[in-house]
């Protein structure tokens, strides 16, 4: 089959491979929708991302974020979001995973409320995942997903989890697809594929296209989103609202318009989640030639770090006084198969998260293994009881300040183990991902594109910070990063699955350009896009 089989609107051209059924999916119709977004939105997706790089100079040069004046009466206002529907009432456990057709079959059954699929994070964006994600997600909608692996059969059971899309983040183009000669935007194609195919079949089996939006960082790029959910509503003949959609505060810059984001998409609105790891990433980034910040080892940077209570607890209060969800993130800790104590210690972990996200008053919480739904549930159940959510627990016993977002501590210790540990980290996941896997576990821990934006953009800072130096004493330097990659290269290609093959010693390559470079690389999967 080739791009000829398919019929284009005018002004496209698509340079993927087409692959037997993958032309159920670019129809001419879907197609056409994915042109009419991108024509009508592209500019404002550009310039959004030009008023980022102008902000990241004025950060990088000294300036704070603090709550926007222009914006004081919407955060005094009395408004509420749109009624939640019926499908996303109860979120208590909401599990995640890639488009991966057997991992989307095993997360809709896992016994979880909700199940929010990935194109983004944990999936490398390559044509044929991207496809084939939504054949998967085409079949998962009208309840026909099923194959056969290893002699074993996967088929949905009667009762499944809500699907909730994760479309690309604002940042990444779709190359294989251009309009008018330039590439689209992945979130733009991502969200309209899956409207045009799922959205009435969902409404007709009691649910409804379902979104989370990803690592936006001002209110006005979550109006762009809502002003495609309109145009793409009034094109596809649905009810306008029809859409929902919850919006991961991941970036700093995002938790100082929460408000702003829920009014925004206040018709669409589903809520907020606390997507902690692209938050760790995004103040890292943010604040990286801040001389007094440089935080500790990866593993010391918890939800009890001051900055990150500070955050989770104004999502929280935020979310309620507007009668929308606050779901919260995600524990990278999964089951360890062969050691029951360590096991054990992980799921204690799981557990300690979860208690205290429903004692807070979160309505629900991520987690990334279906070994982990019933542990987390029975954490919400113990707070929640018989509710489907605690909206009604509102919180005016929360004030938070923009000092206190900004409370960025601990700064220590950080030790050449925690250096070492980001290095191997940093080296599995960019060749897992060049290798076509965009989640992976590592060390026991879940690590996706989120994860490991922390461990390389902390070896960059470290290298940098005049505090980016080892218990020890000895100051963290490219020239001691650049010692250790081919050491940590070598536990890699021993430890990884297929870890001899050849994008592991791509990774360590681009990792040490990465960390060690001048520029500080904007996101690890744009230059890693360009190598697939
Ligand atoms: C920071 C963020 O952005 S979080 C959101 C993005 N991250 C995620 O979504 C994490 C998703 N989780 C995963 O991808 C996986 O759990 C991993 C990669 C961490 C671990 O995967 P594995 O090593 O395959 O786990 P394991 O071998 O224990 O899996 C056992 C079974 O559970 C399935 N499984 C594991 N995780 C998931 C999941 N999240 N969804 C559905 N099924 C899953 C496996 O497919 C396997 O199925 P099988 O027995 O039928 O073959
Ligand atoms: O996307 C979620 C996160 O924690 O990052």
């Amino acid at each position: 089959m080739t791009q000829s089989t398919l019929t284009l609107p005018a002004g496209m051209e698509i340079t993927g491979k087409i692959k037997p059924g993958y032309e159920n999916i670019l129809t001419s119709e879907a197609l056409a929708l994915v042109a009419k977004l991108s024509r009508e939105f592209e500019s404002r997706r550009q310039q959004l991302l030009a008023v980022r790089v102008e902000r990241a100079k004025r950060l990088d040069a000294g300036e704070r974020p603090d709550f926007l004046p222009e914006t004081a009466h919407i955060r005094a206002g009395d408004w509420k979001v749109a009624p939640i529907p019926k499908a996303l009432e109860c979120r208590r456990v909401e599990i995640t995973g890639p488009v991966d057709r057997k991992m989307v079959i095993n997360a809709l059954n896992s016994g979880a409320d909700s199940y929010m699929t990935d194109f983004e994070d944990s999936n490398t964006p390559n044509w044929e995942n991207q496809i084939d994600g939504q054949i998967n997600m085409f079949d998962a909608v009208r309840g026909t997903i099923a194959m056969e692996q290893n002699g074993k059969s996967y088929k949905l059971n009667d009762k499944v989890a809500t699907l909730v899309v994760r479309p690309r983040g604002w940042h990444l183009d779709e190359k294989h697809v251009l309009v008018d000669g330039k590439r689209i935007s992945g979130g733009i194609f991502d969200f309209a594929l899956f409207m045009f195919h799922n959205a009435k079949e969902q409404l007709a089996r009691g649910a409804g296209p379902y979104f989370y939006l990803p690592k936006m960082e001002s209110h006005l790029e979550a109006r762009l989103w809502n002003d495609i959910f309109v145009m793409t509503q009034n094109e596809l003949g649905l009810p306008q609202g029809t859409v929902k959609a919850t919006v991961l505060i991941e970036t700093i810059l995002a938790a100082f318009e929460m408000d702003e984001i829920l009014y925004e998409l206040r018709e669409h609105s589903s809520g907020l989640n606390a997507g902690r790891w692209d938050y760790i990433f995004s103040c890292i980034k943010k604040f990286k030639l801040d001389k007094e910040f440089c935080l500790a080892d990866r593993a010391k940077v918890t939800m009890t770090a001051p900055f990150m209570r500070a955050y989770a607890l104004l999502l929280l209060k935020t979310c309620h006084k507007r009668n929308a969800p606050a779901i919260g993130g995600m524990a990278a800790l999964i089951p360890i198969k062969n050691d029951p104590e360590k096991n054990e210690v992980a799921m204690g972990g799981v557990r300690n998260d979860k208690a205290r996200d429903a004692t807070d008053g979160y309505d629900g919480g991520w987690v990334a293994h279906p070994g982990l739904v019933e542990l987390a549930m029975t954490e919400f159940k113990k707070v929640l009881g018989d509710k489907p959510n605690q909206i009604d627990k509102q919180r005016p016993d929360v004030e938070v300040t923009a000092a206190e977002l900004l409370d960025f501590k601990p700064e220590a210790p950080i030790t050449e183990a925690g250096l070492r540990y980001n290095i191997n980290v940093g080296i599995h996941y960019l060749g897992s991902w060049l290798a076509g896997n965009g989640c992976v576990p590592i060390h026991n821990l879940m690590e996706d594109a989120a994860t490991a934006e922390i461990s390389r953009s902390q070896v960059w800072q470290w290298i940098r910070s005049s505090k980016g130096t080892l218990e020890d004493g000895r100051k963290v330097t490219a020239d001691m990063v650049r010692a250790m990659i081919p050491e940590e290269l070598a536990k890699v290609q021993r430890d990884a699955p297929g870890g001899d093959g050849p994008t592991y010693v791509r990774a360590a390559e681009i990792f040490e350009e990465m960390s060690t470079s001048d520029q500080f690389a904007e996101f690890l999967t744009l230059p890693l896009y360009e190598e697939i």
